[in-house]
């Protein structure tokens, strides 16, 4: 399909196969694109060696060179926009012009990361004796170990590698096995713009296996991980004996407040960017739109009234807004949210059913009277539905979206600055969107709070997390 399409995993600088094999599936059509090696244990723990062996003579490199050798990177990733844009469509089903977008977002991280490699500052702090010298080094916190999800098969990815590379760390990421040709194509360009081998390693396989492997090794000292609170909670658990460093990505329930003060259209638009972006697969997606009273039914009219128009087709055909979602258990639970919904008093406004195109398509739909007890409340829905509660107070829907053990991101749109200025301080959330649906950016900071996750990345705390600090102290 491209030539950075690869049916081998990236271990050593070697294209490597295994005796077992995973097949991958394209959403749209359900119709087998390839397959990828279910990776041993042994070939992980072969990764892993590869990496720290690589990471010594990489960090030695001055940054000026690591940076050099990044932006190379970067910038053959945007060489080959249009062939990995097709891949990611291939294999996650989303519209072609977001997956554009997603490698022009992918290749950012590894851009900004490479300044950053020039900026990783140390220290001289006063000291607490005339005849000492207090000096902060910051180094490479270790191999690093990625875990990355499916619904954003690249951006997800350099994310993670960019900011480790930069610091001088080497590198295991295991991607999503719905997603890995994303990934493998990420590894084989990275060896064309001149990464060391064993630096950065892509071995695909089964998750528990290689997520053992990776939580129990010493040597990685840094997890950093994007998908579901469970599989977070229980690799936060793996890795306490070994006392790694974390980051994870998880879960989240957006709500996005729409106040009687805001602008209306500008709201519909920002509400269609959140929520629809990658068929409501994303975990900063709106989950729960609240609107207050006075505007809730012009603003529940003219949010399904632009919903119906999205066009729901194959990422690969052109217009298409929104294409089918990941795999059937993805649509049964959307099913399930809409059907709890309907069951506890909510009413269809558009939408509400299988798409007719069939297999994993669903129609964009919109809720109204929806209640926070029910399901498509509590539950990240992970589709393309848009339940719509009624709110009267501030303080009131200051209650409902912060009653959720998550706290990725939040909206809302409203004019008065005294009310702009108090609910983003008190919303429980790591990111806050005011009067945009969109808030992502290789600029800033990216995680949550609660169950949502520990760590931020991008901007320039991003690579923290990647570094260590070294007090020296030096008597003169
Ligand atoms: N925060 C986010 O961005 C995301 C949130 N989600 C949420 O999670 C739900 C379920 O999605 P799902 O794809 O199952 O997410 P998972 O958390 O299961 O998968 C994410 C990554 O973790 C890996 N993984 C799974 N189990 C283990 C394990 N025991 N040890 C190590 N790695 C593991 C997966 O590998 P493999 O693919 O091989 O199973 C994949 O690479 C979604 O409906 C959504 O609500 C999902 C994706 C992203
Ligand atoms: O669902 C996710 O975890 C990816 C968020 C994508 C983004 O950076 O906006």
């Amino acid at each position: 399909m491209t030539q950075w399409m690869r049916e081998a995993s990236l271990i050593a600088g070697q294209w490597v196969t295994a005796d077992r094999w995973i097949d991958v599936d394209d959403p749209a059509t359900g119709e087998r694109i390839g397959r990828v090696p279910r990776c041993t244990g042994e070939q992980t723990a072969q990764a892993i060696a590869a990496a720290e062996q690589a990471m010594g003579p990489w960090a030695k490199r001055p940054a000026k060179e690591r940076a050099g050798i990044l932006r190379r990177y970067f910038d053959l990733i945007l060489a080959n926009q249009d062939a990995l844009a097709a891949l990611l469509t291939r294999e996650q089903g989303k519209p072609l012009a977001e997956a554009k977008a997603e490698i022009a977002y992918a290749a950012g991280f590894i851009e900004w990361f490479a300044e950053e490699a020039k900026r990783i500052y140390g220290d001289v702090l006063p000291s607490h004796a005339a005849d000492k010298r207090i000096v902060v080094l910051k180094q490479p916190i270790g191999v690093v170990a990625a875990i990355t999800p499916w619904n954003f098969p690249a951006a997800m990815i350099t994310r993670k590698i960019g900011p480790a590379l930069a610091a001088g760390c080497g590198v295991v990421l295991k991607p999503a096995s719905q997603t890995p040709f994303t990934a493998l194509a990420l590894g084989a360009l990275a060896q064309e713009a001149g990464l060391p081998d064993g630096l950065l390693n892509v071995v695909t396989g089964s998750a528990a296996e290689i997520g053992d492997v990776l939580t129990s090794s010493q040597t990685v000292r840094k997890l950093s991980f994007t998908g579901s609170t469970d599989v977070g909670a229980r690799l936060y658990a793996q890795s306490a004996p070994s006392i790694k460093k974390l980051s994870l990505e998880l879960g989240g329930n957006a709500p996005f407040i729409v106040f009687d003060d805001a602008d209306l259209e500008a709201a519909v638009v920002g509400a269609i960017a959140s929520k629809f972006r990658n068929a409501g697969q994303t975990c900063v997606c709106a989950n729960r739109i609240y609107a207050q009273a006075g505007i809730y039914d012009a603003f529940v009219e003219k949010l399904a009234a632009a919903t119906a128009k999205l066009k729901v087709a194959p990422g690969t055909e052109a217009g298409s807004e929104i294409g089918p979602l990941i795999d059937d258990k993805a649509v049964a639970k959307v099913r399930e949210h809409i059907d709890d919904a309907l069951s506890g008093g909510a009413r269809v406004v558009t939408g509400g059913q299988a798409h007719k195109l069939g297999g994993r398509f669903f129609e964009p739909t919109v809720l109204a009277d929806v209640k926070p007890s029910m399901m498509i409340s509590r539950e990240e829905t992970f589709g393309p539905v848009a339940p719509v509660f009624r709110f009267e107070t501030e303080d009131e829907v200051i209650a409902l979206a912060n009653d959720t053990p998550f706290g990725l991101a939040s909206y809302f749109y409203a004019r008065d600055l005294g009310r702009v200025w108090r609910v983003a301080e008190r919303i429980e959330a790591g990111i806050v969107g005011v009067n945009t649906g969109l808030i992502s950016t290789e600029l800033a900071p990216f995680g949550g709070v609660k169950l949502s996750g520990l760590g931020r990345e991008g901007s320039r705390y991003g690579i923290d997390d990647y570094l260590e600090i070294k007090y020296v102290c030096m008597s003169v």
